[in-house]
Formats: structure tokens, sequence, C-alpha cells
């Protein structure tokens, strides 16, 4: 079971800037009907501005935020059985930290592509991240390990197939 009070699942989706990660977290909270946890959300006006600004972010500015991201997503979690959040998570460290913040583990669905795509993508749309820290977020990001619960998909599949794979794998995680 997915959505159990009992053995309550913290999904996270994750990736670069502009990979697709509030599209398919809010189409997979839906397919589940449990909350979502949009992680631009839970940043300060501080780190919103320093983006917006054009400089990257770096382990200090985030730490507070994904610990907050964590416990709420924690909460929320054990409140309706699962809950999902949207997060760059872009370190193994901040999939650590967010993780230790639900005191839960975390089950990661992982959006990878090409940055050729994801700068066209970026570009295209009206949002606070300047594509130009496409470049830094690629540079940071360290995909999941084989250690971590993890789900690779490609942001080249359109967003009904994304969720339909995301949903297998997690209700082929619980047997
Ligand atoms: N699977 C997809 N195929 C094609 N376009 C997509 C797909 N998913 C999202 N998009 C489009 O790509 C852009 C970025 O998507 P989205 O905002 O969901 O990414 P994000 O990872 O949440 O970005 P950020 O972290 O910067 O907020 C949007 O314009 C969205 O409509
Ligand atoms: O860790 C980070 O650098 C940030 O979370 C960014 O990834 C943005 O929040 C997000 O992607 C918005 O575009």
């Amino acid at each position: 079971m997915i959505v159990s009070r009992q053995h309550p699942h913290a999904i996270i989706v994750m990736g670069v800037s502009g990979s697709g990660k509030s599209t398919l977290g809010t189409l997979l909270a839906q397919a589940l009907h449990v909350p979502y946890l949009e992680g631009d959300d839970f940043h300060s006006a501080e780190n919103k501005a320093k983006m917006a600004s054009g400089h990257p972010l770096d382990d200090a500015d985030r730490w507070p935020w994904l610990d907050h991201l964590g416990q709420t997503l924690g909460q929320e979690a054990r409140a309706a059985g699962a809950a999902i959040a949207s997060c760059s998570a872009l370190k193994h460290a901040y999939r650590q930290r967010l993780a230790q913040a639900a005191q839960l583990p975390l089950q990661i669905v992982f959006l990878d592509g090409d940055p050729a795509i994801l700068s066209q993508r970026m570009q295209a749309r009206h949002h606070f991240m300047p594509a130009s820290l496409l470049a830094s977020q690629c540079a940071t990001l360290e995909p999941p390990a084989p250690g971590e619960q993890a789900l690779t998909l490609s942001i080249e599949e359109p967003p009904e197939k994304l969720v339909a794979q995301a949903v297998a794998w997690l209700q082929a995680l619980d047997g």
C-alpha cells in the first residue's frame, strides 16, 4: 500500500531546475489523492531573491529550506498516509537531510534529461529562476546512488506517462 498511516511514504520528485518536478509532483499527488508540497514555496524571500538575481544558492542557504520542507513532508505523510514534495534535492546530503527532517525514508523520483532541452524549457516559461543558473544546477547534481530508493525517469516522456511509471514503481516497491 503506497498510502498507509501505519507505513507512511515520503515521496520526493527531484531534479535540476526546469526538469518538470512541479508538473509531475502535482499530477502524482492527484493520482494518489495525497498532499503535494511545492518545494519552491518553502524558500525564504532571501533565497528567492538570490536566485532571481542570477546567483546560485549554497549549502548554507539550503539547509534551513531542506529542514522546513522535510519536517512538513513528514508531518503530511504521517497524517495522510503519504505525501509528495517537489524539491531539487541536488546532493546526496540534501536528500539525507530531508529524510532526517521528515523522520521517514524517502522514495525518490528523479527527472533526468539533456541540459539543452532543460534550457529551452526554462527560456520558454515565466519563472523567478533564470535559465543562466542551469549550469550551476547541473554541476551540483548528484544523481541518486545505488543505496537510495530511487526511480530515474526521462524528461522527454509526456507527463501522463511519467505519472503512470511513478505509480507503477511505488506500487511495486510495496509488493
Ligand atoms: N514531461 C514534460 N514534457 C514537456 N514539457 C514539460 C514536462 N514537464 C514539464 N514541462 C514543462 O517544462 C517547464 C518546467 O516544468 P516545471 O515547472 O514542472 O519544472 P520544475 O522542475 O518544477 O522547475 P523549477 O524547479 O525550476 O520550479 C514548464 O513550462 C512545464 O510546462
Ligand atoms: O536548490 C536549489 O538551487 C533551488 O531549490 C532551485 O533548484 C530552485 O528552487 C528551483 O529549481 C526553482 O527553479
